[in-house]
């Protein structure tokens, strides 16, 4: 009963927070019930202490409105529902169960994708239980293996450009470059495409380097993993693919949703994950979204992922596209004016990626005709790519747009969420889809997370009539209307 009320209201304050602030502090919490109080579980101390601050007075504000006088008392600790870590507080990774060694009948079915593992019972023990010895088979997988672990040397901290959008994300990475056994292992940072989460990662693991040029540093793409799993079981060497990726300082692993879905290498990487955990080595992961909406990820998986730090980047704003195109100029030693960095910075607003190729393109016009960067000559190399963003108005587009305009989330767009918060940002994005594209009423639903025509109709219907009552809105759609158009 009383963990419900506390549910109810986390999902009020979630209403009254920015959906990073929500998802970063107040969403890993657990509650459970212990008689009268409620346990509250922070998954590391970083965690507790901003919670304590900034929004536990909050929740017990509305816990005590909500009960009538007879709220039940909090308490917030560290640790899990399951396995709270008692005080004084340990780092999350020696509060991790050791990884199971389940019998050979437990192991699930490999994914159809995936071959079967010649001898899985190879694939059941700890690192501790792999007998160290080196086969032919071996050094050949150690080989494939070793190409994983170079980092881009130019993605480091002084080349970030900081912003409102990714504050949150830099400052987790820096702690954990510079205080690597500080707990907050693993750091998962999420995001769209293009934003960030990549660069931060390498910044971390260039920073370690720095710090001890010995470190085994490795990063790689998810799908280099399940690749190099797929090799290892073929050549009946798993035994030596654990131990590679058991004997790593640092393991980072980028766009982790490609596991869904490949039961196999979840099981296996699940496995490493725990080892590298208990051992205090420190892992770092990216995604496209926030873990527990990531599909086809096993439960146990979503839930370790939370043990650590978790936060989002978000796409930068207008200040910090433009601060982000002087930075890459002043990389390559180009004078970019000011009012050309804002130029650009107001047109491509995507994501950085696409605001670096774009800058790409003009310096090379600027190089090859020999004339200084103006907004003639941006105008004129970027032609094709301004001529089609005006003509092109994409749903896409439209949800970015809002989202950005709103300070809110594409994936809230998409959601399920009814808070007004999202919903009605949702509703004005429908309304330009339907006013700006000849898409029709079902394929924008369809587009919103698969929603009914009938709500896009619906949506349409109020923000209309919001436009004719409520000024805010009238003045929103406006904005939004000449963003997208002009
Ligand atoms: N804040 C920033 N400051 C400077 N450069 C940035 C910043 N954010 C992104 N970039 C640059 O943008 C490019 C794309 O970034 P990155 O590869 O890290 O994106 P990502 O979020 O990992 O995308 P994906 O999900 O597609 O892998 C890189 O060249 C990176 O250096």
């Amino acid at each position: 009963m009383s963990v419900e009320l506390w549910q109810q209201c986390v999902e009020l304050l979630r209403d009254e927070l920015p959906a990073q602030q929500f998802n970063t502090w107040i969403r890993p919490l657990q509650v459970e019930a212990e008689g009268d109080e409620l346990r509250v579980y922070a998954p590391n101390r970083f965690v507790l202490d901003w919670v304590n601050e900034k929004y536990l007075g909050r929740l017990l504000e509305l816990l005590g409105e909500r009960s009538d006088g007879f709220a039940p008392s909090v308490s917030l600790l560290i640790g899990s529902k399951r396995r709270p870590i008692p005080r004084p507080v340990q780092p999350a990774p020696s509060a991790l169960p050791p990884p199971a060694s389940r019998p050979v009948a437990e192991m699930p079915e490999p994914a159809a994708s995936e071959p079967t593992a010649t001898d899985s019972r190879a694939d059941t023990g700890t690192a501790a239980s792999v007998p160290p010895v080196r086969t032919e088979r071996s050094v050949q997988v150690e080989g494939a293996l070793k190409h994983t672990s170079y980092l881009n040397r130019s993605f480091t901290f002084e080349n970030f450009v900081e912003g409102k959008s990714n504050q949150l994300a830099r400052a987790a990475a820096w702690q954990v470059a510079d205080n690597p056994k500080h707990g907050y292992n693993p750091l998962f940072l999420y995001g769209g495409v293009g934003l960030g989460k990549t660069h931060l990662m390498h910044a971390v693991g260039n920073h370690l380097l720095e710090r001890n040029p010995n470190a085994k540093v490795v990063y790689l793409h998810s799908e280099r993993f399940v690749a190099d799993m797929v090799k290892a079981l073929q050549l009946n060497a798993i035994n030596e693919f654990k131990r590679f990726y058991r004997s790593v300082d640092a393991l980072l692993i980028d766009d982790i949703q490609f596991f869904a879905k490949k039961e196999r290498s979840q099981e296996e990487f699940f496995h490493t994950f725990n080892a590298l955990l208990e051992g205090g080595q420190q892992v770092i992961l990216t995604s496209d979204r926030y873990p527990k909406e990531i599909e086809g990820l096993e439960e146990r998986l979503k839930s370790r992922f939370g043990w650590g730090l978790t936060v989002a980047v978000e796409p930068p704003e207008l200040e910090t596209r433009v601060a982000i195109l002087m930075k890459k100029a002043e990389q390559t030693k180009v004078e970019l004016p000011h009012d050309a960095a804002f130029f650009i910075a107001q047109r491509i607003r995507s994501n950085v990626r696409e605001l670096e190729g774009a800058l790409k393109r003009v310096i090379a016009h600027s190089h090859f005709t020999n004339h200084p960067i103006t907004i003639e000559l941006i105008r004129e190399s970027l032609k094709d790519l301004l001529a089609l963003q005006d003509k092109l108005v994409s749903v896409d587009n439209i949800q970015r747009t809002v989202a950005e305009y709103y300070k809110i989330k594409i994936a809230d767009l998409l959601s399920k969420r009814r808070s007004r918060s999202v919903a009605r940002p949702r509703q004005v994005a429908m309304a330009l889809s339907k006013e700006l594209t000849n898409h029709s009423l079902p394929e924008i639903g369809d587009s919103f997370g698969g929603r009914d025509h009938t709500t896009v109709l619906h949506a349409c219907r109020k923000i209309a009539e919001l436009r004719e009552s409520d000024a805010d809105i009238r003045e929103d759609y406006k904005n939004l209307l000449r963003t997208l158009t002009t």
